[in-house]
C-alpha cells in the first residue's frame, strides 16, 4: 500500500514525511508496500474510492444510476471482495466500472460511519472519454466544486481533506513524463 504524504484515519491527520510538496512525487519515495493501520470494526462493510485526477487537477465524481443510492454523486469504486486489499480492489473496481487500467494508487484516506470504512485513493486520470457501467453521468470538477453536488456523507468528509491538503500547498496535479522539465 502506498501512502501520500498525507493521510487522515478516523479524521486524525498523519505526516508520513516532510518535504514532498506534489503527492505524485511520494510514490517515488515510497514505493514499498506498508501494512495499514488495522481497523477493529467488526462487520463493517469495507469499501475502496478511487480519486481520479485529471492532468488540470479535476477530480471525477459519477451519479450512481441504480440501488438506493440512485441519483447520488459519489467517487468511483465499490466493495472489497473477501480478504481483498484496498488497493488491489480499487484498482479492480476502476477496470470494471470504467474500464480503466491504474498505476499506484495513493492511500490518502480512511474514513468511517456507521458500519461503512471507506479507503480513498488517489489515482492519476489518463483516459479522455469516461463511460461507467454503475453510473449515468460523470463530471470533472475542481475540488471546491464537488459540495454542489448531492453527495454521501462519507464523500464531504473527504472532499473536506482534500480541501485541506491542498490549501496546506501540496499540489495534487500532476504531469505526463514527456512533459517535465
Ligand atoms: N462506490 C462508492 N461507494 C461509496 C462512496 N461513499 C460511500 O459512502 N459509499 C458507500 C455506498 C455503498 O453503501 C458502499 C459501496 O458499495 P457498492 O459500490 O458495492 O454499492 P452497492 O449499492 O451495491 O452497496 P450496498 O450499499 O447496496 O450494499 O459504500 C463512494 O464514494 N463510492
Amino acid at each position: 500500500m502506498i501512502f501520500t504524504p498525507v493521510i487522515y484515519i478516523e479524521n486524525k491527520r498523519y505526516t508520513l514525511k516532510s518535504g514532498v510538496r506534489n503527492i505524485w512525487d511520494y510514490a517515488t519515495f515510497n514505493n514499498k508496500k506498508i501494512e495499514i493501520h488495522n481497523l477493529s470494526c467488526s462487520g463493517c462493510k469495507k469499501v475502496s474510492a478511487a480519486i481520479l485526477i485529471d492532468p488540470q487537477g479535476r477530480i471525477l465524481i459519477a451519479r450512481r444510476n441504480y440501488g438506493k443510492h440512485k441519483g447520488v454523486w459519489e467517487f468511483p469504486g465499490g466493495k472489497l471482495e473477501g480478504k481483498e486489499n484496498p488497493d488491489i480492489a480499487i484498482i479492480r473496481e476502476i477496470k470494471e466500472e470504467l474500464d480503466i487500467d491504474a498505476n499506484y494508487p495513493l492511500l490518502f484516506d480512511i474514513s468511517m460511519q456507521g458500519k461503512i470504512v471507506l479507503y480513498s485513493f488517489f489515482l492519476k486520470l489518463t483516459k479522455k472519454d469516461i463511460s461507467s457501467t454503475d453510473h449515468d453521468k460523470t463530471k470533472l470538477l475542481y475540488p471546491h466544486e464537488i459540495y454542489r453536488y448531492p453527495l454521501l456523507e462519507l464523500d464531504k468528509k473527504v472532499t473536506d481533506h482534500i480541501m485541506e491538503i491542498i490549501k496546506e500547498g501540496y499540489d495534487i496535479k500532476w504531469k505526463h513524463a514527456e512533459d517535465r522539465t
